[in-house]
């Protein structure tokens, strides 16, 4: 089994809602997605894929949906004043944790057609959460 991991970099605003320390207020992070892709065999070009397919791929995601956007739980209170103001934000069903951030990466490229093996998403120099589902 063969395995690259490319990394992507990326901003966003959050708040941790039910959180009981600080993470509950509003604040943000800039962040690192590792995103590890495996095949059994590679390609007519001696690759798993290009590091640049995944990439192009994860960026168009990342910049569509989380870079320099603020995200949220869908029942966050400070949403109806968001939408007053027009200012952009993306209203998750669960909280806007690492863990979950990490899925959507994971689910957007596994549904690009990659063969993911795991997205590691740095939310700190000191802690990252890790999604993958075999
Ligand atoms: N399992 C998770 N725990 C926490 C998450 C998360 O996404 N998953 N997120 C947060 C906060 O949003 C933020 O990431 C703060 O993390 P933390 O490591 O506590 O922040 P610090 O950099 O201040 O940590 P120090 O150890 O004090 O440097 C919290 N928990
Ligand atoms: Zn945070």
């Amino acid at each position: 089994m063969y395995t690259i991991t490319k990394e992507v970099y990326f901003c966003y605003g959050h708040r941790l809602m039910n959180h009981p320390g600080k993470c509950r207020n509003l604040h943000g992070h800039s962040v690192k997605a590792s995103i590890s892709i495996e095949q059994e065999q590679l390609n007519d070009q001696g690759m798993v894929c290009d590091f640049s397919d995944i990439r192009d791929s994860v960026e168009a995601f990342i910049d569509q949906k989380l870079d320099h956007n603020f995200l949220l739980h869908k029942d966050d209170p400070i949403i109806p004043m968001l939408i007053a103001n027009k200012e952009r934000f993306l209203a998750l069903d669960e909280h806007p944790t690492a863990e979950v951030l990490s899925k959507m990466i994971y689910q957007h490229l596994k549904q690009s057609g990659f063969n993911v093996a795991q997205v590691v998403l740095w939310e700190t120099a000191s802690a990252h959460a890790c999604y993958r589902e075999n």
